[in-house]
């Protein structure tokens, strides 16, 4: 877990774009379990400014490119479920596969939930026109960018903490933004650098959708009904 950190901080730090604490040294503890050791960012009380970190996270997308495709040096974790990042060449394949096929598994095994199963994997098969006319660029992305993992130095610059890092499409950045307290500053700032690409408020679900089912994975029902009534909305809309 902490190699992947490390390596998720090192990329996003290597874009000079948005402040990242600098990874210093992973290994083993001799007493058991292990350890990262990281640059110390003292952080303000303020919540910075929401231009500055659209800006700049769109900064961050735009330098951080892959030659490997979609996907990422090693696996991860977002929370504590195991985030697979196999390269690809294709995103839709990707996302379908180690993202939202993923969790849909994990729920079958964790909860013998086949209703959101079944429904989910009718949603991948039908969802490739929410895709259409979209050129998908592999982008840096944090990965977890929710309220909990953004902050601000004593400069009241943005910084972000604790990722799951990957190359994939920027949009799925936005997947934990009902978390996050995105307002329009942020999207404005944000769409300046990285343009809205077409059908974008039709995939913001879908990719809300992947982080809705790793809560229900990680912490129950609740979020089950989210997810489903997401995977819903989405069946109807296409026909499916
Ligand atoms: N490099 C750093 N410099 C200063 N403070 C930090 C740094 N890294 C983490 N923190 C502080 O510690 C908190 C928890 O860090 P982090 O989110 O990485 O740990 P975690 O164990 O994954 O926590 P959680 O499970 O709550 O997300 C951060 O919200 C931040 O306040």
């Amino acid at each position: 877990m902490f190699e992947g950190e490390a390596l998720g901080l090192n990329a996003m730090y290597a874009t000079k774009s948005i402040r990242v604490p600098k990874p210093y040294k992973v290994g083993p503890l001799p007493t058991g379990g292990s350890y990262i050791i990281m640059e110390f960012i003292k952080l303000g009380f303020s919540r910075g400014s929401q231009t500055v970190l659209g800006r700049r996270l769109a900064e961050m997308h735009k330098a951080g490119k892959s030659e490997k495709g979609f996907g990422f040096d090693v696996d991860n974790t977002i929370g504590s479920t195991p985030q697979i990042n196999t390269w690809s060449s294709d995103w839709f394949e990707f996302f379908a596969e180690h993202r939202l096929g993923y969790q849909l598994k994990l729920a079958l095994k964790q909860y013998a939930d086949s209703s959101i199963y079944e429904k989910g994997q009718r949603l991948i098969k039908n969802m490739r026109p929410l895709f259409e006319g979209v050129v998908i660029e592999p982008c840096l992305l944090h990965g977890d960018l929710w309220s909990g993992n953004i902050g601000c130095d004593e400069n009241d610059d943005p910084v972000i903490l604790d990722p799951a890092c990957y190359y994939g499409h920027n949009e799925a950045e936005f997947g934990m933004s009902w978390c996050a307290g995105f307002g329009g500053s942020f999207y404005n700032s944000y769409f300046e650098v990285m343009p809205k690409q077409p059908g974008f408020e039709n995939r913001r679900d879908l990719y809300k959708l992947y982080h809705y089912l790793n809560h229900y994975n990680l912490f129950g029902s609740g979020y089950g009904s989210s997810a489903m009534s997401i995977i819903n909305g989405y069946l109807q809309m296409l026909k499916a």
